[in-house]
């Protein structure tokens, strides 16, 4: 166990000077770590780093999967300044919906390895770039490329863009996710409006938000009924109507599981009973963080696939991504103009 005060020591349970050498040397030349240790004391029994405060973060950053807030604020200056602007929504492309990044003008491109202490995107679909310009007269960022659990991110890794996009200046949260139609009504190519969730892996005891809370993002025990604004389903159901897709738009319950298997039928039957319309791998983790901090979230599922809760040895009733992405592919344009008119709405309004 390692733990740190508010000075930037570092302590161990084993009494060791954490240095990020394994072998117990330390860049004090060839002193034993325990000889240092001693030295080090201080009078709280904590050990007194010598690191600086840079190494310090580096090593924490590396070791550790929660981003303090200092981190979280230099990422989001570093984006701020180079993009020479302060977005005030954010946009988180699901599987092949990466396009939605491509109608931003005047962009200023990042891609995630040049971003400081940014994890990389490893998926399909999934380009690893932070894009930041204008839509419809307002200035927004949109990540295309998120992080999911499965990748071997935990949660709070995962969603830790949220909290950099709220310290960039965003106030509206747009997640946006390929899944899997769970609602029998639902067809491949439909748009869900999320107003709930089901967090399964919330069930299991695992949240982007364990660990110690830090005020400055939120509260300890934040509420996340209502969580999805009613004014922008409304606005983005007035939209779909104006599009002529009404009839291709629902509202519904999303549901996150941790891949990257998809489900099995008694996992598709069980999420069923629970109220559940679209399953995916994604966005509940990134609704949760963006609540903490107080950001109105907008989120939509593309119902790539249907799940049948009906045993069949049919191979074309399985899900695969292949699949996910091409229907993405085909409906980045009715997902597009969506995004676009809800954007041009909240400026219009602000
Ligand atoms: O990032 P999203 O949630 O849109 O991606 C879904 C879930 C998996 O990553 C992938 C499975 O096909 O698509
Ligand atoms: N299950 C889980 N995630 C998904 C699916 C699905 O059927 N389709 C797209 N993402």
């Amino acid at each position: 166990m390692t733990g740190y005060n508010s000075k930037g020591d570092v302590a161990t349970s084993n009494g060791n000077h954490r240095n990020g050498h394994s072998n117990g040397s330390s860049s004090n030349g060839d002193r034993p770590a325990d000889d240092l240790a001693q030295e080090n004391q201080t009078d709280n029994g904590r050990i007194q780093c010598s690191l600086t405060p840079e190494e310090l973060r580096a090593l924490r950053v590396l070791n550790e999967d929660t981003y303090p807030y200092e981190v979280i604020q230099e990422i989001a200056d570093f984006i701020v300044k180079g993009a020479g602007m302060r977005p005030k929504i954010g946009i988180i492309c699901g599987s092949g919906l990466g396009s939605l990044a491509d109608i931003i003008q005047d962009a200023k491109i990042f891609e995630y390895e040049k971003i400081p202490n940014f994890p990389v995107s490893t998926v399909e679909g999934h380009a690893g770039k932070l894009v930041v310009g204008h839509l419809e007269g307002a200035i927004v960022m949109a990540m295309q490329g998120r992080f999911h659990f499965y990748e071997g991110y935990p949660l709070a890794k995962c969603s830790m863009p949220v909290r950099v996009m709220k310290l960039c200046g965003v106030e509206y949260l747009f997640a946006t996710n390929a899944a899997g139609g769970i609602n029998p009504k639902f067809a491949v190519g439909d748009i869900m409006l999320m107003h709930d969730h089901v967090n399964m892996l919330g069930f299991a005891g695992n949240s982007p938000l364990q660990g110690p809370n830090d005020p400055r993002f939120g509260p300890r025990f934040p509420a996340l009924v209502n969580s999805y604004n009613k004014d922008l389903i409304n606005k983005a159901l007035e939209i779909g109507k104006s599009m002529g897709i009404e009839s291709n738009m629902h509202v519904g319950v999303y549901s996150c599981l941790g891949g990257p298997t998809y489900e099995t039928i008694a996992e598709l039957k069980a999420l069923r009973m629970m109220g559940v319309d679209a399953v995916g791998m994604s966005t509940v983790h990134e609704v949760i963080t963006a609540r903490h901090c107080d950001m109105k979230v907008f989120a939509f599922s593309l119902i790539t696939n249907k799940c049948s809760t009906e045993y069949s040895d049919k191979k074309d009733e399985e899900a695969n991504h292949d699949e996910v992405m091409s229907v993405a592919k085909n409906r980045q344009k009715a997902c597009c103009e969506l995004v676009a008119r809800l954007v041009r709405e909240i400026h219009a309004q602000s």
